[in-house]
C-alpha cells in the first residue's frame, strides 16, 4: 500500500483565500485584525516559525507586530513585551512563541496574555473553555495545531466520529490539548493519549485508526507499528546532524517506510505545519469577527 497524501500545503493554501475574503470583509467594516508575535532568542526553527507567520499575515492582509527579545531578556522583560501587546489596540491578537529559554517561566508568562488577545488558544481561560464547552460551539481560539490535526484530516473527506485516535506526545501544544477537541461531541472521536512513560507504546498505536505523532522524537513511529490503512499525522520535528555531511536536517516523528502501510500519510514537511499556520490566522479572524459583531 502507498499512503495517500494529506496534503497541508494546498488544503492551507485553500484556507487562507477563504480568509482573505473575510478579511476584507471586516476591513471594510473598518476593523483592522493584527497579529502580534512575541519571540525570545535566536532558535533558528522559532525565528522561522515566526517570520512565516507575518508572512502570512502580509498575504491575507492582517497587520502585523512584532516583540522580538534576545535570549538574554529576563521574565521580567518577556512579561513587559506581553503587557505592551495587551495594551496596544492594533494587536487584536497575539502569540508567545514555544519554546521559551530556560529560566523564563513559560507557564506564567501564558497566564499574563489577555484571553481575548490569546490567538493560540493556550491561555488557561480559554482551556478551560474548551474543557467546558463539549457540546455547544467554543467562541474563544482553539490551539493551532490540534484544529490543524482535525481541519487537515476533515477536509480530505475523512470522518473521525467513532475513530480510535492514539495520540504519541503530551506536549502543551499538542498531546494535551488535541483530546479536548478531538472528543467534542461534533467530532466525536474516542482518543488514548501516550507518552514517555507508556509501556507497550507499540501495542497501543496499532490500535488506533487514527495516529497523531507529535512525541518530537525522529523517526518513532515505525511501519510495524502501525494498522495497515491507518491514517497517520506526523507532528513532530526534529533537527538532527546528517551522520555524512553534519548538517543539520528536519525529522519528523515518523519512520519513511509508514508511508507503505498507512492509508493516509501527512508528510513532514507540507502536511500539519502549514495548516498550523493557516489555523492560527483563522483564529485572528474569528476574534476580530466576535469582536466586530459585538460592538
Ligand atoms: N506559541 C506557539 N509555539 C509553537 C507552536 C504553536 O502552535 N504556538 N507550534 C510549534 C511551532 N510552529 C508554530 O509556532 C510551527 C511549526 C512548523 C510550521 C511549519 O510550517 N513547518 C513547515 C516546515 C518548516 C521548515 O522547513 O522549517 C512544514 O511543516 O511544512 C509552522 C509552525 C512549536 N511552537
Amino acid at each position: 500500500m502507498t499512503a495517500q497524501v494529506l496534503d497541508g500545503k494546498a488544503t492551507a493554501a485553500a484556507i487562507k483565500a477563504e480568509l482573505t475574503t473575510r478579511v476584507a470583509a471586516l476591513r471594510a467594516r473598518g476593523v483592522v485584525p493584527g497579529l502580534g508575535t512575541v519571540l525570545v532568542g535566536d532558535d533558528p526553527g522559532s525565528r522561522s516559525y515566526v517570520a512565516g507567520k507575518h508572512r502570512d499575515c502580509a498575504q491575507v492582509g492582517i497587520a502585523s507586530l512584532r516583540e522580538d527579545l534576545p535570549a538574554t531578556a529576563t521574565q521580567a522583560e518577556v512579561e513587559a513585551a506581553v503587557a505592551r501587546l495587551n495594551a496596544d489596540p492594533a494587536c487584536t491578537g497575539y502569540i508567545v512563541q514555544l519554546p521559551l529559554p530556560a529560566g523564563v517561566d513559560t507557564n506564567r508568562v501564558l497566564e499574563l496574555i489577555d484571553p481575548d488577545k490569546d490567538a493560540d488558544g493556550l491561555h488557561p481561560t480559554n482551556l478551560g473553555r474548551l474543557v467546558l464547552r463539549v457540546k455547544e460551539p467554543v467562541t474563544s481560539p482553539l490551539p493551532c495545531t490540534p484544529r490543524a490535526v482535525i481541519e487537515l484530516v476533515e477536509r480530505h473527506g475523512i470522518d473521525l466520529a467513532g475513530a480510535h485516535v492514539v495520540v504519541v506526545g503530551r506536549g502543551t501544544t499538542v498531546g494535551r490539548t488535541i483530546g479536548l477537541l478531538l472528543t467534542r461531541k461534533d467530532v466525536n472521536a474516542t482518543v488514548t493519549l501516550t507518552h514517555t512513560g507508556t509501556r507497550d507504546l507499540a501495542a497501543h498505536v496499532r490500535a488506533g485508526d487514527v495516529v497523531v505523532a507529535a512525541a518530537g522524537q525522529a523517526g518513532i513511529i515505525t511501519a510495524d507499528m502501525v494498522r495497515p490503512g491507518a491514517v497517520v499525522l506526523d507532528v513532530g520535528v526534529s533537527r538532527v546532524s546528517d551522520p555524512e555531511t553534519g548538517e543539520a536536517r528536519l525529522r519528523g516523528d515518523v519512520a519513511p517506510e509508514v508511508a507503505d502501510v498507512a492509508g493516509w500519510l501527512s508528510p513532514n514537511p507540507g502536511g500539519v505545519g502549514p495548516m498550523t499556520r493557516a489555523m492560527l490566522l483563522a483564529n485572528v479572524v474569528e476574534s476580530a469577527e466576535r469582536a466586530a459583531d459585538a460592538s
